[in-house]
């Protein structure tokens, strides 16, 4: 239980859950082999129970990097993506393998900008997302790092994985995003420079003391950091919709979540109703 026994109340029936590099890649460079299995499970048993389930998954350019022994980041872009090409199928080849065991099939959709700003493909996008739901498949999306540069008058990068995730809970119109890190949820400062900083249960407003407290990223095979996660919750919020970060370290927090327990921090705009007990 979360904190002190305090429940959120917590309806979701299409939930986009987006795992972060930092959860799939060890510090020394292997793929999290463990947190891939265990997140499978939880995928797979949420989705035999009838909800609809897309991952975004970064880890790219990180498990390229390890199938590549490549220990520091490259910094062309050419190499990261490159690098990004290795790593996709990897990535993917072992979602498939985790996920059939359990016997659901996987989908590997790769995105870019432009796609989704032109309304035409960004409607192609939506249909191919709600075919593969109805066929019980779940989605696994990434930014398409091999092609999406950024480029002055073709805008194909997003970025950021935790900005796509919002982009794609809203394309599907999601309940919920459930945005897995290496860390329990938002503080105050960060936890990692700072041990006095505080988890923050619940944020209602990204008000400049908010934004002021999101620091940059941990490792160096991700890209995002906290700031972009914010970013991801203010585009949740102006869409009425929640997000929950979390640690995804063991993704069984995601039953957790779902049971309505107090754990990781929600950014909802709705401040009343939707969350039970004191915040
Ligand atoms: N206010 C904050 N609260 C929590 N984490 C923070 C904060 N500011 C910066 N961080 C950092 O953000 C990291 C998570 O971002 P990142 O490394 O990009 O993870 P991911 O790969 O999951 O996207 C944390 O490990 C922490 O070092
Ligand atoms: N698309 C990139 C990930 C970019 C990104 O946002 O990474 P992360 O901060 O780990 O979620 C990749 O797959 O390596």
């Amino acid at each position: 239980m979360g904190n002190g026994g305090l429940m959120r109340e917590i309806t979701a029936k299409r939930i986009v859950v987006k795992i972060g590099t930092s959860s799939l890649v060890k510090a020394d460079g292997a793929v999290n082999l463990a947190s891939i299995e265990r997140l499978a499970k939880v995928l797979c048993n949420l989705k035999n129970n009838g909800k609809e389930v897309v991952l975004v998954s970064s880890g790219a350019i990180g498990v390229g990097m390890g199938k590549l022994n490549i220990t520091k980041r490259p910094a062309s872009i050419a190499q990261q993506q490159a690098v990004a090409a290795v790593g996709q199928g990897e990535l993917i080849g072992l979602y498939e393998r985790q996920f059939a065991q359990y016997g659901i099939s996987v989908a590997q959709l790769l995105l870019t900008r432009d796609v989704l700003l032109y309304p035409q493909s960004n409607h192609n996008v939506h249909n191919a997302f709600d075919e593969l739901l109805k066929m019980n498949v779940i989605p696994v999306v990434n930014e398409n790092d091999t092609v999406s540069v950024d480029e002055l008058d073709h805008m194909t990068k997003f970025g950021d994985n935790d900005q796509l995730s919002a982009i794609v809970a809203k394309i599907i119109d999601a309940d919920l995003l459930i945005m897995l890190s290496d860390i329990n949820g938002f503080y105050t400062d960060n936890p990692t420079k700072n041990p006095n900083a505080k988890l923050i249960r619940t944020v209602n407003n990204l008000n400049p003391q908010i934004l002021g407290a999101a620091g940059g990223h941990g490792t160096q095979f991700g890209t995002g950091g906290m700031v972009t996660k914010l970013k991801a919750a203010k585009r949740i919020m102006e869409n009425n919709q929640q997000m929950i970060l979390a640690n995804g370290k063991n993704p069984q927090i995601i039953d957790q979540i779902l049971q309505g327990e107090d754990v990781g921090t929600l950014f909802t705009s709705v401040s009343e109703g939707k969350v039970m007990g004191m915040q």
